[in-house]
């Protein structure tokens, strides 16, 4: 079989992003890399290395702010110092600065679902992408042209541009299942959907009783389209609400469900770009208990940034799940990769949960601090 995945970052993506160079590659799954050295010298010609990538000083200073503004529980904690510095490292490697905003629920829940269809899966209701996807064709959505994009590049995901979101990926299943069989605690606690595209993993904690869930994707477009809908469906008693006739009842019901869904939060956006955002937005932020995050590491270069997420944003005694492919061919991210760059930086221990080996190999793990508070 072979996998393509296009990396193509482009250079004009209006004012949502930092303009960092533009490159293009094709992969086989039979091979680790099938770049062509002229492809490789034109790679490295318009690759955004740290060189090429000059960050404007007030955004070494945004990041200095940013730690003012929400005292963590690690500022005298042996972190603090790996904290620090690596607020001048948090972009080093980065391809592209997709802004992050916050998406405001609509006032007019129905609307979220307009000209949806909704599949069903065991407990959960999602939008069916297929159909939304022709949508955003048909309507060329405004800002982010990603659908038409990933259609012309015959890829799932294009680096910097579209990392994936309109699409459940398998290892979010494996998630999902493991949430049933063993029984992982949502009540009580503030958990994030990291990379969450469907929001699948986020919905199960919110149903289960989280206490507040973020729901965190690179493009804005999926949020919208895609999370929001889902989180909205997923709300809604819809048996219900239609077995009651009283209109003083229903707008009860009504009312405790957007009281409920002010639970849920969603945010777009690059990654270290919504840390700074969380982070700067509430002044006293919260750390989460619990980052839940599927199929997230196929790519090396967001490694840094993905460990920094981790640092700034868990609770010192919280713990992230991710779900992950062995090995994310072509694009080289995978598992081992991954716990290595975790393992040499020694903040955090990786367990791995289980080890799924039916067609490509996948894993779940546990990363959770060395040293807990
Ligand atoms: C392959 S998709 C997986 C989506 C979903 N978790 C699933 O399993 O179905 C990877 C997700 O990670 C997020 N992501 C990847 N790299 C990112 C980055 N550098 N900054 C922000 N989000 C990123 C994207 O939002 C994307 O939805």
């Amino acid at each position: 079989m072979t996998f393509q995945f296009n990396f193509i970052v482009e250079d004009h993506l209006g004012n949502e992003l930092t303009p960092i160079g533009n490159r293009a590659l094709t992969l086989d799954s039979s091979k680790e890399s099938s770049i062509s050295e002229s492809q490789k010298g034109k790679q490295k010609e318009q690759n955004c290395s740290t060189e090429q990538f000059h960050l404007p000083q007030d955004h070494l200073l945004e990041h200095k702010s940013m730690k003012n503004a929400a005292p963590s529980q690690d500022t005298d904690s042996p972190l603090s110092a790996a904290n620090s510095l690596s607020n001048l490292e948090l972009h080093e490697k980065q391809p592209c600065l997709r802004v992050a905003k916050e998406h405001a629920l609509p006032k007019d829940l129905k609307k979220v679902l307009e000209n949806k269809v909704l599949e069903t899966l065991p407990g959960l209701q999602h939008v069916n992408i297929s159909v939304v996807k022709t949508m955003l064709l048909k309507d060329s959505f405004p800002g982010e042209n990603i659908v038409s994009k990933s259609f012309s590049s015959h890829s799932d995901l294009i680096t910097g541009v579209y990392e994936g979101g309109l699409k459940i990926w398998e290892c979010t299943f494996d998630l999902l299942s493991y949430f049933t069989k063993d029984k992982v605690k949502f009540a009580g606690k503030k958990v994030l959907d990291l990379g969450c595209g469907s929001g699948l993993l986020g919905i199960i904690a919110f149903k289960r009783g989280a206490k507040e869930i973020h729901f965190q994707d690179y493009n804005s477009m999926v949020i919208d389209e895609v999370t929001l809908p889902n989180v909205v469906a997923n709300s809604t008693l819809e048996d219900e609400e239609n077995s009651i006739n009283e209109p003083e009842v229903k707008r009860c019901r009504k009312s405790k469900v957007a009281q409920e869904l002010y639970k849920c939060r969603f945010f777009s956006g690059e990654w270290s770009e919504f840390c700074k955002l969380v982070l700067s937005s509430d002044k006293l932020f919260v750390k989460y208990d619990l980052i839940l995050t599927s199929e997230t590491i196929y790519n090396p270069d967001y490694y840094n940034t993905l460990h920094q997420i981790f640092l700034r944003l868990l609770d010192r005694n919280g713990r992230v799940l991710l779900a992950s492919k062995a090995h994310y061919f072509g694009v080289g991210g995978g598992v081992h990769l991954f716990q290595k760059f975790v393992e040499e930086r020694d903040v955090f221990e990786t367990r791995t949960l289980k080890i799924i080996d039916e067609g490509l190999k996948r894993f779940l793990i546990e990363i959770t601090f060395k040293y807990p508070s």
